[in-house]
């Protein structure tokens, strides 16, 4: 975990990288004076969980606020995501005036001073818990281990944290006692696919080896799907796009709501097939039918996508949560080492081959995402321009 630039800046903001705790606004009616807002600066020093960005943003407007009064400084660039979030914070407090932003920051820390303290008891069997996660929710019951994306207020778009947490989680699904492992999105989408802020580190130079590593990461990533050992379903509880869609290529079994639909938008982004999908989509679909969601970007339809055979089945949006975990549940129960072997007679004929093409791709796209097309196509994005 890096720290970005603004947590370490001189601003009453240290931590960072770990779980969001919640927010709970203090509605003091005493005026802070100015030895309150000090000993507030202090104590955010002394947090023992990091409030999370949305909160630390907050602060910093709080602060800069109290301290300078109404934003006034230049706006900046679009691929300077950290100061033009902050810059975005500050300018919402409008004419906010200096004593109301001191004390607004003082209840703020009150807040999260006692959040902190509660939330630092520990709880008996803490010790036994798995290691948390920023992007993901992972559970295991009834001998399925389910791995939410959850970065629902970016409808799951992939960023790093997320691609290396998902690694992770397949790992450690892979181990665990359960049968069946489900990846599934928190919130209105499956998942929009790659983060495309993933691309702003590109504006600081050294493309080439963003790229490249860009490129392992993609290829480690792809191979966790490839190599699972365990029945892998997906749930897709809304829309799904980019590497979301690829990927399910290399899952046992789709399930998915009615309101869901599977986007693949390679050549509008200026890049190319991944996730194995060069290869799986036109054995799955046939060839011209891999052509017009691969190549020309065709939105299908989750019925459209079961008639193609990339969904397994399709369940109403009413009924899609209560239906699909009856029957995951079932399936379940049925004897671990016989799905697993059926898993390898299926699939262990196709890993070597399924290997090779994952890193062909890789290897494509390292190129592709230095092309003129993908950065004018990210950058219409980022610039609010363009969108699917
Ligand atoms: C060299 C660098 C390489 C990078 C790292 C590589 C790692 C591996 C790469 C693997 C290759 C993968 C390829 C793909 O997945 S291609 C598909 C990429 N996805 C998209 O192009 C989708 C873009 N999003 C949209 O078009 C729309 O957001 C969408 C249609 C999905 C939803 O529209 P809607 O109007 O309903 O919602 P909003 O746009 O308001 O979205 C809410 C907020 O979420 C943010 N968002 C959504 N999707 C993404 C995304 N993919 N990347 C970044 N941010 C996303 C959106 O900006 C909103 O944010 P704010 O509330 O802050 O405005």
């Amino acid at each position: 975990h890096g720290s970005p630039a603004w947590a370490t800046e001189r601003d009453p903001l240290q931590v960072i990288n770990f779980p969001v705790v919640q927010l709970h606004m203090s509605l003091m009616a005493m005026r802070a004076s100015q030895k309150d807002f000090e000993n507030a600066m202090n104590q955010v020093k002394l947090l023992k969980k990091d409030p999370g960005n949305e909160v630390k943003l907050k602060l910093y407007a709080l602060y800069k606020q109290a301290t300078e009064g109404p934003c006034n400084t230049p706006k900046p660039g679009v691929f300077d995501l950290i100061s033009k979030a902050k810059w975005d914070t500050w300018s919402a407090l409008g004419s906010l005036p200096k004593e109301t932003a001191r004390q607004n920051y003082v209840d703020l820390v009150s807040s999260l001073s006692s959040s902190s303290k509660s939330s630092g008891q520990v709880e008996p069997g803490a010790d036994r818990k798995p290691p948390g996660y920023e992007t993901l929710v992972v559970t295991s019951e009834d001998g399925i281990t389910k791995i939410m994306l959850n970065r629902p207020t970016k409808k799951n778009a992939m960023n790093r944290q997320m691609y290396h947490e998902i690694m992770l989680a397949l790992e450690a699904a892979s181990k665990d006692d359960s049968r069946i492992t489900v990846i599934t999105g928190n919130g209105d989408y499956y998942s929009s696919g790659n983060d495309l802020t993933n691309f702003t580190d590109m504006a600081s130079g050294k493309v080439e080896e963003l790229a490249k590593n860009s490129a392992i990461l993609l290829r480690n990533f792809v191979g966790c799907f490839i190599d699972f050992p365990k029945p892998l379903v997906a749930v897709v509880n809304g829309p799904a796009v980019g590497i979301s869609v690829t990927t399910l290529g290399l899952f046992d079994a789709v399930y998915s709501t009615d309101r869901a639909t599977f986007h693949t938008p390679f050549s509008h982004l200026g890049q190319s097939p991944e996730g194995c999908s060069s290869y799986t989509f036109p054995r799955i679909m046939s060839p011209s039918k891999a052509t017009e969601m691969l190549i020309f970007g065709k939105k299908l339809t989750a019925r459209e996508a079961c008639a193609q055979g990339l969904v397994t089945e399709v369940f109403p949006d009413s009924t899609f949560q209560k239906e699909v975990w009856t029957r995951l549940k079932a399936y379940a129960k049925l004897p671990p080492n016989a799905m697993r072997i059926s898993k390898e007679v299926i699939r262990n004929k196709e890993k070597e081959k399924l290997h090779a093409i994952n890193a062909e791709e890789c290897s494509v796209l390292q190129e592709r995402w230095l092309s003129d097309e993908c950065m004018n196509a990210v950058m219409n994005f980022l610039s609010r321009k363009a969108k699917l």
